[in-house]
């Protein structure tokens, strides 16, 4: 991974290449393979066990692009090994962060030791390709069957000393990877998709660059590309991030029209796959009509929407000038009163934390799933606390509701006649889930069945 700028540091953004990681207890040919792999002398061999080293790791092209090759070597071999809690945790930690998974092995001996990684990494099996090392010649590659067994889909015979089976081992490891032409990319199934839509000028090029930082080789950014979305991942408080700008579409429609790419139409395709859509905001101007459809298709999809404030370091300040300004969006902007505001400086990386943060927190109330028991006590109060209405002589009755799905969040509210229920007690019930179940600030949905 390259050096990380201290600005970024305090944002606390990691872009990261994809993590190839190599364990395996001492001496079974981690290093020798990690320089064989590596195609250059860096790490130390040791022909004794239980060295002490720290993780190696060493930026490694492959296939086109670029990943980070790890050896864990450094963890493991310390004093007490993978049964030593501390090394454990250190070993887990690598062993989390990684895509790909290379379990080393000595096809001349399978110890207790290497029966304990075996299990303890089996829940990782996805990601993971077993090494069988140190098959030198055809007499241990008879041995070295005898591992097939061992339950894993992917063996790859290997000796790093010798270099066999060095390039269908890294084929392998591409093929887990699918690094796309042209840069690494990470492979793993991203926990948040952001979307950077706003008006032309905006700041979203800007705000995209100060998240993925130097690390510019993620996004695919050549020239005439055929691609509409640029993307780039990163990983902010242990959680992924996948943020798809629009600025494919922007190059091409520059030459049709401005205003014409940031339509609702074009922004749809990018709403679709989103969780959360970052909608940046000129401070200096404030929300346009455009800006507010775009944000309602959103609310529609189920989708959360931050309004983003950027250029913030551009407003000459006045006294409670954000709390001003957010009055002043509410009042024109009412039917999204639950959509988070924050001010940001995209330019000088401030108020980026609270943006991802921001953005985690409706991540995980979309997700969020609320238990039909809890919640039909909680309907029952709130039905004595305020009973449904009666309508030209007719009562209305509230009997039962549920959460038919998250992402988006939709609950079924079943009644004695949805035929003219009224509008305000439906919204009374919603704004009871919002504020009891943890439903603040994404769009919620409840249909009446009867
Ligand atoms: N015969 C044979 N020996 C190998 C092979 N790969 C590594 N070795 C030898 O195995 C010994 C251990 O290799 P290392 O690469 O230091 O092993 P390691 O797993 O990194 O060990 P630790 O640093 O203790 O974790 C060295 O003497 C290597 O030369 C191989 O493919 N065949
Ligand atoms: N003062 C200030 N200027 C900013 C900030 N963010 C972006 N800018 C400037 O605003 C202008 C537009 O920024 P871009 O990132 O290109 O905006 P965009 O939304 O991607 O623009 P389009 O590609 O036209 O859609 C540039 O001159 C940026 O330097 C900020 O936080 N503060």
């Amino acid at each position: 991974m390259s050096e990380r700028t201290e600005g970024r540091r305090t944002v606390g953004v990691q872009s990261r290449l994809p993590r190839v990681v190599i364990v395996g207890r001492p001496n079974v040919g981690k290093s020798t393979l990690f320089n064989r792999l590596i195609g250059r002398r860096k790490a130390i061999t040791h022909p004794r066990p239980g060295v002490t080293r720290d993780a190696v790791e060493e930026t490694w092209e492959l296939g086109g692009g670029r990943v980070l090759l790890v050896d864990t070597g450094g963890i493991t071999s310390e004093r007490g090994g993978i049964f030593e809690p501390l090394v454990r945790e250190r070993a887990l930690r690598e062993v989390d962060r990684a895509d790909v998974l290379l379990l080393v092995l000595d096809v001349t001996e399978l110890v207790p030791e290497d029966e304990e990684l075996l299990e303890l990494l089996r829940p990782y099996k996805e990601r993971l390709i077993l090494v069988v090392n140190k098959v030198d010649n055809e007499a241990r590659e008879e041995m070295a069957w005898n591992f097939f067994s061992l339950g894993f889909d992917t063996v790859c015979f290997t000796s790093a000393e010798h270099g066999r089976g060095i390039d269908e081992l890294e084929q392998e490891i591409e093929r887990r990877l699918v690094v796309p032409e042209g840069g690494g990319d990470a492979p793993s199934a991203p926990e948040i998709d952001v979307a950077i839509l706003g008006k032309p000028n905006t700041g979203k090029s800007t705000l995209l660059n100060t998240l993925l930082g130097e690390e510019r080789a993620l996004v695919s950014d050549a020239p005439g590309t055929t691609r509409d979305l640029l993307e780039g991942r990163f990983q902010y408080r242990g959680r992924w991030f996948r943020i798809v700008d629009t600025a494919g579409i922007r190059r091409r429609s520059r030459i049709e029209d401005d205003l014409e790419f940031y339509s609702v139409r074009r922004s749809l395709k990018v709403i679709e796959e989103a969780h959360v859509v970052f909608l940046l905001i000129d401070a200096q101007e404030g929300l346009t009509e455009q800006d507010k459809k775009i944000a309602a298709v959103a609310q529609r999809r189920g989708r959360g929407v931050i309004l983003v404030l950027n250029k913030w370091d551009a407003l000459t300040p006045v006294p409670n000038q954000f709390q001003a300004m957010k009055a002043r969006i509410r009042f024109f902007f009412p039917h999204m009163d639950y959509a988070p505001i924050v001010k940001i400086s995209a330019r000088r990386g401030e108020g980026i934390d609270k943006l991802l943060d921001t953005a985690l927190m409706l991540r995980d109330e979309l997700g969020k799933r609320v238990e039909t028991g809890p919640l039909n006590r909680a309907l029952e109060r709130w039905k004595e606390e305020v009973p449904p209405p009666s309508r030209k002589g007719r009562r209305y009755k509230v009997r039962y509701m549920t959460q038919v799905s998250s992402m988006p969040v939709r609950f079924l509210l079943f009644v004695n006649r949805r035929e003219g229920f009224p509008s305000s007690y439906l919204s009374y019930l919603e704004n009871r889930v919002r504020k009891e179940f943890g439903f603040s600030h994404i769009p919620i949905f409840i249909d009446l069945r009867e």
